[in-house]
C-alpha cells in the first residue's frame, strides 16, 4: 500500500491557485523531492501533507486513510509525522538528550524507553557522544542531525522536511546530502523533501516531483526525469536540456521517426505522429569531422570538468542555444558538425503526465 497518496489536491490563495489539482503517490520508504521554481506550490503542497494548510479540494491519504478530504480534516498532531525545518527550531536552552527527549515525554515513554529512544536515533544521525552539548555548541550541520533526530524518535512514518539545506554552506550541504540519503535507508521512514535545488533533489530522492505554476508536470525516478522527461517543462529543467522542434513521421514499439529540419532521424519515444519535440542533453550531442546531423556555430566556451563546454546556435532550428563537450578550445564563429547520439521524443502538446503519477500509485 503506498505510504502517501494526493488525488486532485487543490488550494487557491485569494482567488491564485497555488496547487492545481495535484495527483501522485509514492510507496512506503520512498525519499520524494517536491522540486520546482519558486512559488510552484511546493511549501504549500507540503504544508497540505502536513496539515498546517487545509485543501481547497481533492484528498489526501497515509496508508489508505484519508487525512484530509471532503468532511475529513486530521490535524497535525494526529497525521504521525515529523518535521524539520530550515531554521531547525530547536530549544537553545536545552541539550541534545533534552531536545530530542521532550516529544518522547510528552507521549509518556519511560525513562529506560527514552534512554533507548535517544540512543538509537543518536546512532542514526551519527551524533552518539554529543548529547550534552547545546545547540550553539554544534556546527550548523549538527544542528540539522539534531533536529532530524527529534523527529525520527518519535518513529513517525512519514517525515517531511522544508529546505533542511538551505542555510549550509556548499560543502556542509554536499555532506548532508550523502548523509541524509544514509538516515533515510537506515531509519526506513518516508521521507517528503521540499527544494528548489535540482542538483540536491537529483542527488538524494528516490521519486522527484517537477512542479510548475501549481501543476504537477511528472513523478518519477531521477533517471525517467533525465531520460524521458514527459513534457517540454520537464526536459527543459532537467539537466539543462534542450527541445527541438521535429516533425513525428512514424511511431511504435517505443522508437520515432522524425524529421529534423530536413533530416529523418529515428529516437527512443511514444509520441503519436505530428507535432514534437526532440529532448537532448549536451551528452547526446557529439562534434564530428563532417557529415553530422546538424551544425552549429560557436558562440562561447568554457573549460569544465576536463573538458571545453560549447554553446552554439544552430543553424537552420529554431532553439536559442545548445550545449556539448569538445575536447579542444574553438575560436568563436567557427562552424561545428553535430552527432545526435541519443534522444527522447514527445508530442509538442505533451500534457502534464497523469499516466507516471498513476504507475506509482500501483507502486
Ligand atoms: N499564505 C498565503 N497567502 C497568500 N498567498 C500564498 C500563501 N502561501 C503561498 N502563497 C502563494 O502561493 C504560491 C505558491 O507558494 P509556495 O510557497 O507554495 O511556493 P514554493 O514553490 O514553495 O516557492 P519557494 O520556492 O519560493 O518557497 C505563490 O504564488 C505564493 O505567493
Amino acid at each position: 500500500m503506498p505510504r502517501l497518496t494526493a488525488s486532485r489536491l487543490t488550494k487557491s490563495f485569494d482567488g491564485a491557485t497555488a496547487v492545481d489539482a495535484v495527483s501522485f503517490s509514492i510507496p512506503d520508504g520512498a525519499f520524494l523531492a517536491l522540486l520546482g521554481p519558486s512559488g510552484c506550490g511546493k511549501t504549500t503542497l507540503l504544508r497540505m501533507i502536513a496539515g498546517l494548510e487545509v485543501p481547497d479540494a481533492g484528498t489526501l491519504a497515509f496508508d489508505g486513510t484519508i487525512v484530509a478530504g471532503p468532511g475529513v480534516l486530521l490535524p497535525p498532531e494526529a497525521r504521525r509525522l515529523g518535521m524539520v525545518f530550515q531554521s531547525y527550531a530547536l530549544w537553545p536552552n536545552m541539550s541534545v538528550r533534552g531536545n530530542i527527549e521532550f516529544g518522547l515525554k510528552v507521549q509518556k515513554l519511560s525513562a529506560e524507553a527514552r534512554r533507548r529512544r535517544i540512543a538509537e536515533v543518536l546512532e542514526v544521525v551519527g551524533l552518539t557522544g554529543l548529547e550534552a552539548r547545546r545547540p550553539h555548541e554544534l556546527s550548523g550541520g549538527q544542528r540539522q542531525r539534531v533536529a532530524l533526530a527529534r523527529s525520527l524518535a518519535m518513529r513517525p512514518g512519514l517525515i517531511l522536511l522544508d529546505e533542511p539545506l538551505a542555510n549550509l554552506d556548499a560543502h556542509l550541504r554536499e555532506t548532508m546530502l550523502a548523509e541524509f540519503r544514509r538516515i533515510h535507508s537506515a531509519s526506513g521512514a518516508t521521507f517528503v523533501f521540499v527544494t528548489h535545488d535540482q542538483e540536491e533533489a537529483m542527488a538524494v530522492a528516490t521519486h522527484v516531483a517537477v512542479m510548475s505554476r501549481g501543476r504537477l508536470e511528472q513523478v518519477g525516478t531521477p533517471e525517467e526525469l533525465y531520460r524521458r522527461p514527459a513534457s517540454e517543462m520537464v526536459a527543459r529543467f532537467i539537466g539543462r536540456g534542450r527541445t527541438l522542434a521535429v516533425e513525428v513521421l512514424a511511431s511504435g514499439e517505443g522508437r520515432c521517426r522524425i524529421n529534423l529540419a530536413g533530416t529523418v532521424l529515428a529516437f527512443e519515444g511514444s509520441a503519436p505522429v505530428g507535432p514534437g519535440w526532440l529532448c537532448l542533453h549536451a551528452s547526446d550531442l557529439a562534434a564530428r569531422g563532417e557529415g553530422g546531423h546538424l551544425r552549429g556555430r560557436v558562440l562561447n566556451q568554457i573549460f569544465q570538468h576536463g573538458a571545453f563546454m560549447t554553446q552554439l546556435v544552430p543553424i537552420g532550428i529554431d532553439v536559442e542555444t545548445i550545449s556539448l563537450a569538445l575536447p579542444e578550445r574553438v575560436a568563436p564563429g567557427a562552424l561545428v558538425e553535430i552527432a545526435l547520439r541519443g534522444g527522447w521524443v514527445i508530442a509538442r502538446d505533451a500534457a502534464p503526465s497523469a499516466g507516471l503519477a498513476a504507475r506509482y500509485l500501483h507502486a
